[in-house]
């Protein structure tokens, strides 16, 4: 199978480990086999009395298969874990460094606890290919054909009930057990990770659960999916467990059908009764030798279906290819362009973005304005490549934006999106200031300037900014995006929970650091966007009106009639 052929290659980068495994578990798997055997044969031929050598020689012989079984049992269990280990870290790293750049998409596509437990749940069961799919059957061929190569020396019949034991053992409790897992395929995973994205967000919104008193029912609920998805683990373990004694059942039988064969074998005098011992217990050991075959599709079952999903998270999203890409245009201020650009979420009926067209000149400073849903969020999603338009090209000075990569475009911009991310940690961790560029002086003036007056550096934050109001929020991503370098600001609506003098004094240190630069504010106030050279309207997805303030008011247009219920709001509101 196809989804499988990474885990392949991996397994060839360790393959030094997996065949010194190999060797391990050939030798032990024999002197396992011979130990038991000699052991046998050594009871039997005391019975003869036999001259004292044999009897030192067939003692030492088993002390010695004793000692290399157990030392090759150690080194074949060292480096078949060592492998998977390996393995395991390999294919972690390898499917990270696949979906890193995916993230975004990825992120927006699927729910974030599915996603979790999904790529954690299905890695950890790609561990045990190597271990409970790939390497058993190759142990057991060698070991099997060997024993079966030296009891057909003693007896062919006795060699055929070993094929025909091992035929049943490898294909018909397999199948057996694979009856009962053919109809579970897949639902514990499924059941898991719903149950996952029920706790994730059960989680992420407790608060409001609880005060609407929903967390009675909500509990219940997951206590129900939570005993269901142990009943079913518990099945799966059952199943398995049944296979692994339906095999031990199979060994006893083998050995019995071995004792009375040979027993008829030698009342006919077609074989000496002191090989009897050894063949009972070289059947017995061979078999124990061959029990991972009874789970082994099952597992292969489960790795398969782990492979198919973990290949399709990060085949679901679309693959940059980065080698195509251009070099960031310059440490200059951006110019951009955008033509007839069109955007529409997956799965969405409408157009959020209808062919917007408009150009932010090299450091010029626009407004986006426009009602709640008019879609400014989205454009400012697409310029930072966080999405591709459906339609239409943006241009980043004169480059397409498409040839370019993201996390250029992450390193030149400083942004606050509308709900910014905030980290357990003290307020200097939540700065994301590369360590030992700013000062810590440096990095009060810059709280300062956010007006951040009150804030050390030391203050503890809570896990998602708990302990933090909306506004020192707000301030933080701002001071944020002030420490980093970039020559594009794309700021959405950074200032919405600040009071008015805040707010005011907050954009004009804003103003004042990024006087050179391109700077993108999506506003829902229409107060004090005179200063910026350009204010573009949007309504339902297209661009209404572009101009400066004073063009827009004499236009008397669709930003005139916004500001004109603003200020009523306002002068009501005042009354
Ligand atoms: N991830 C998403 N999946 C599907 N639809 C989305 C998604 N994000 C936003 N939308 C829809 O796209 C439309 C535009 O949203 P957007 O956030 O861009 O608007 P906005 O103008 O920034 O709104 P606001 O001023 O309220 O922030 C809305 O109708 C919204 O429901």
């Amino acid at each position: 199978m196809k989804e499988l052929a990474i885990f392949t290659q991996l397994m060839i980068r360790e393959r030094k480990d997996i065949a010194l495994s190999i060797v391990g578990g050939f030798i032990a798997g024999i002197a396992g086999v011979g130990l038991f055997g000699a052991s046998g044969y050594l009871i039997s031929k005391t019975v003869f009395a036999p001259p004292l050598y044999t009897l030192i020689v067939l003692t030492s012989l088993v002390k010695i298969l004793g000692l290399v079984r157990a030392a090759s049992r150690y080194g074949e269990r060292l480096y078949s874990h060592r492998a998977t280990f390996s393995l395991l870290s390999r294919l972690r790293t390898a499917f990270f460094v696949k979906l890193l750049p995916l993230a975004p998409g990825v992120l927006s596509n699927k729910r974030s606890g599915e996603l979790l437990t999904r790529i954690v749940g299905d890695v950890e069961s790609l561990q045990f290919y190597f271990l409970r799919v790939a390497y058993p059957p190759v142990m057991v061929i060698m070991v099997f054909l060997a024993t079966v190569l030296f009891t057909s020396i003693y007896s062919v019949w006795i060699a055929l009930v070993f094929v025909l034991g091992m035929l049943i053992a490898t294909f018909v409790i397999p199948a057996i057990v694979m009856s009962g897992q053919r109809k579970f395929h897949g639902l514990v995973r499924q059941q898991r990770a719903a149950f996952a994205n029920n706790v994730t967000e059960m989680l992420y919104g407790f608060r409001d659960i609880k005060v609407y008193g929903y967390l009675k029912p909500l509990k219940e609920e997951l206590e129900l999916a939570s005993a269901e998805l142990g009943a079913n683990q518990r099945e799966d373990a059952v199943r398995l467990l049944r296979g692994q004694s339906l095999h031990i059942f199979l060994t006893f039988l083998v050995s019995w059908s071995v004792l009375v064969l040979s027993a008829y074998l030698i009342v006919q005098d077609s074989l000496a009764g002191v090989f009897l011992a050894m063949l009972v217990m070289t059947s017995n050991t061979a078999f124990e030798e061959a029990a991972p075959m009874a789970t082994l599709p099952a597992y292969k079952q489960d790795s398969e279906y782990a492979a198919e999903r973990l290949t399709e998270t990060v085949l679901s999203a679309e693959v940059p290819n980065k080698q195509s890409l251009r070099e960031f245009p310059g440490n200059t201020a951006l110019s951009i362009n955008l033509r007839e650009v069109s955007y529409q979420y997956e799965g969405d009926w409408r157009p959020v973005l209808r062919e917007v067209t408009f150009a932010l000149p090299s450091g010029s400073k626009t407004a986006i304005v426009g009602p709640s849903g008019s879609g400014k969020s989205t454009l400012l999603e697409l310029l930072l490549k966080l999405r591709n338009p459906v339609s239409g090209d943006i241009y980043m000075n004169g480059v397409l934006i498409s040839q370019l990569d993201e996390e250029d475009i992450w390193r030149n911009s400083n942004v606050v999106l509308q709900h910014s991310h905030f980290y357990r940690g003290t307020i200097r961790d939540n700065l994301l200031a590369e360590e030992g560029r700013y000062t810590d002086a440096e990095l009060t003036a810059v709280l300062v300037k956010v007006q951040l007056i009150n804030t050390s550096l030391d203050d503890s934050v809570f896990e998602r900014g708990e302990n933090l109001s909306d506004g020192e929020k707000q301030r933080l991503a701002m001071a944020r995006a002030i420490l980093q370098t970039g020559r594009l600001w794309l700021l959405d609506e950074p200032t919405s929970s600040l009071d008015y003098v805040t707010e005011r004094l907050v954009l004009l240190q804003l103003m004042n650091r990024a006087v050179d630069d391109t700077l993108v504010l999506v506003s829902h106030r229409l107060a004090g966007l005179e200063i910026m050279d350009q204010i573009v309207v949007m309504e339902q997805g297209r661009v209404v009106e572009t101009g400066t303030f004073t063009e827009l008011m004499e236009l008397q247009g669709y930003f005139y009639r916004m500001k004109q219920i603003e200020s009523q709001v306002i002068s009501s509101a005042g009354d």
